[in-house]
């Protein structure tokens, strides 16, 4: 493709189109041009901002032939995760701001219901769509929204519980709903599973499918231009043999696999799907990640996510790091830890990389297992494994560990079953924007009996915490940590465990208190140091653990000064709302202590930059600093001496 002079590509037809109605006045042969200036675009793009690469790649001429043969916003597409969308934006007007992807006041990298009415229904999380689409064919059955729904799912996104809870309420309704399977052979990393063996033989053994009223004068019902392309699909439709894939048995017509990158199929099966189906129908597309862009399908992910990058060489911008990610920490120390204890094991939802399993995989094949996009699954599953006297570490992003939230409660806690949950991208995540921040996973664990949940305020932390989880085999314990690199702090030669329930005072000072859950204590040292300019000399507090609290500690500190302030990177209800239990629970407010909580806002933060984040989250080190000062009665004026 020839690029201008700006090096963006040339794109003469994409240049045609602000709306998918546009593709209407355009030709098959129009349509296929379209998808490649489409995926020259997407590729440009995201040289730009970052972001996900690979999925938006695989699903090119799928989004240019559901918007060319569907009647969009009428007819609802609801991509799965969502991660695979920049396509689908581009066609859908919001091509003039797609290199703000991701960016603070810029386009989401999800699809999102606020942003577009080209996105019904916003993602970030895996399997929601069937769920979705069949909800809005169920409204437009009872007078509700008109129009059809086609859920666009991966093949890694099908292996989750929910996908099939939806798929068996949607065969059992019978009504009219497409499910686009994505069948890409991948996941971030390559899929494990029975069902991606399953989906990989339906293709190696050759296609059936029992749609004979699909395929019946499907020549005829289409124009002209077109019937060399429904010669293709008929005889491709006719070719299939009625088969009991498990989909049919579900419920499902059964349409594949065809081949998710060849327009002239996929547009004549969609015109035909669309004018004669009847009930829900499953398309199983046939797709490669990263399509079209070599370095993206030569990765080992695909290209999945990315880094800007120059898009002749397809070499990533590296960022400058300055310590190891907390994440590189946590697999170093379960691995340490493992090496002295055979009865360690790891449990990773299909993120090996991205929990650091991968790093522990290679050092302990048999004791580490992806389960797929199945957090539910992984919960109980780790769950069993405790209860069959092993040791495992459930390691999990704090927003996915949402999805197992009764699992944790009824499997694990209440049969105080020594599973250890190592609880990655604890906190706001940055770009990925509110779908993807940590932000409830103390308050939804620390209320429940016999759970001890920690927070590592740095790297060293984080690897004693790794080594108190091993060694604490009375019930449930979680530690949280967040996304990117840790602080730069020394390593401890071997880390010991820690005294459950204890914080370490890291300053003392007098009349106001800061107690600190995790890494927000870097900022409150910023904080204290300003303060200590003015005067003001806090004493602050690394808490480590939000339950249990170190109760002797926290009453001393607070019968001892005039004021306390919690601050966790957190939603309400955490380890400040605790602090406030106790101490109203032992009477310390009616002595008149002035205590405050500095939590995440109860808003949902979009995605920006960490910093913003921090910013608008009031979670910074000017933030603390004014907040003593509001605690204190000390008016903020610049250089002013309390
Ligand atoms: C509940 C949940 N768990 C994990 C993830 C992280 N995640 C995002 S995309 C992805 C892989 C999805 O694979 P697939 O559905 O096949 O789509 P592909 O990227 O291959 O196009 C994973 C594991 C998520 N978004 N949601
Ligand atoms: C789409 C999705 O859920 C993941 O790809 C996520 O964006 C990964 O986040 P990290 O970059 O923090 O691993
Ligand atoms: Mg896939």
């Amino acid at each position: 493709m020839s690029q201008t002079e700006d090096s963006r590509p040339a794109t003469p037809i994409l240049d045609r189109v602000t709306l998918p109605s546009d593709l209407k006045g355009l030709t098959d042969r129009e349509l296929v041009q379209l998808a490649d200036e489409l995926r020259a675009e997407t590729i440009s793009a995201v040289s730009v901002t970052g972001g996900h690469l690979g999925a938006g790649l695989g699903v090119v001429e799928l989004t240019v032939a559901l918007h060319a043969v569907f009647d969009t916003p009428r007819d609802k597409v609801i991509w799965d995760v969502g991660h695979q969308c920049y396509p689908h934006k581009i066609l859908t007007g919001r091509r003039d701001r797609i290199r703000t992807l991701r960016m603070e006041d810029g386009l989401s990298g999800f699809t999102k219901r606020s942003e577009s009415p080209y996105d019904p229904f916003g993602a970030g999380h895996s399997s929601t769509s069937i769920s979705a689409a069949l909800g809005f064919a169920m409204a437009r059955e009872l007078g509700g929204d008109p129009g059809d729904a086609i859920a666009v799912i991966g093949d890694g996104a099908m292996s989750a519980g929910m996908a099939f809870e939806a798929l068996n309420n949607a065969g059992d309704l019978g009504k009219r709903l497409f499910v686009v399977l994505n069948d890409n052979e991948m996941s971030i990393a390559p899929p494990t599973g029975a069902l991606s063996r399953y989906l990989t033989r339906l293709y190696a053994e050759g296609p059936f499918q029992d749609l004979k009223a699909v395929a019946k004068g499907a020549v005829g019902f289409l124009p002209t231009p077109l019937q060399e392309g429904a010669r293709r699909a008929k005889e491709m439709l006719k070719g299939m043999t009625v088969g009991g894939t498990l989909f049919e048995e579900l419920g499902f017509s059964y349409i594949g696999p065809v081949d998710g990158h060849d327009l002239e199929q996929l547009l004549p099966l969609l015109r035909t799907l669309k004018a004669r189906a009847t009930g829900p129908v499953l398309i199983h597309a046939v797709t490669r990640k990263g399509k079209g862009y070599a370095p993206a399908e030569r990765a080992a992910d695909r290209g999945h996510a990315t880094a800007k990058f120059d898009v002749a060489t397809g070499t990533q911008a590296k960022a400058k790091s300055n310590a190891p990610s907390y994440t590189a920490v946590f697999a170093r120390a379960l691995a340490d830890q493992a090496a002295r204890d055979d009865k360690i094991v790891a449990v990773t939802a299909a993120m090996p990389d991205g929990t650091g399993l991968n790093l522990f995989a290679e050092r302990f094949p048999r004791r580490c297992f992806d389960v797929g996009i199945a957090e539910q699954h992984a919960v109980t599953y780790a769950a069993g494994l405790a209860a069959g006297g092993m040791k495992p570490f459930c390691a999990l992003y704090s927003t996915f560990l949402q999805r197992g939230y009764d699992q944790i409660v009824h499997d694990v806690a209440i049969q105080r079953l020594p599973v250890r949950f190592a609880i990655d991208r604890a906190g706001l995540v940055g770009a990925d924007g509110a779908t993807h921040a940590g932000a409830y996973d103390v308050a939804f664990l620390a209320n429940l009996p016999g759970m001890v949940v920690m927070a590592a305020a740095d790297e060293a932390e984080l690897a004693r915490m790794v080594a108190t989880a091993a060694a604490h085999d009375a019930g449930p314990i979680a530690f949280r940590y967040p996304r990117g690199e840790g602080m730069g702090v020394e390593m401890p030669e071997r880390a010991e465990p820690l005294k459950i329930g204890k914080a370490r005072v890291i300053a003392e000072g007098k009349r106001v208190a800061i107690l600190s859950l995790g890494t927000r204590l870097g900022e409150v040292m910023r904080a204290r140091e300003e303060l200590l300019g003015m005067g003001i000399q806090p004493t602050v507090v690394d808490a480590r653990f939000a339950k249990p609290l170190d109760r002797d500690l926290i009453l001393r500190l607070a019968r001892s000064h005039e004021a306390l302030i919690t601050i966790e990177e957190g939603a309400v209800g955490g380890f400040g709302s605790l602090v406030a239990q106790l101490l109203s629970d032992e009477g310390v407010f009616d002595g008149g202590l002035r205590f405050r909580q500095m939590v995440l806002p109860d808003t949902f933060i979009d995605h920006a930059s960490p910093e913003s984040m921090y910013r608008a989250a009031r979670m910074s080190a000017p933030d603390i600093k004014a907040k003593v000062l509001e605690v204190l009665g000390v008016a903020q004026i610049e250089g002013k001496r309390a």
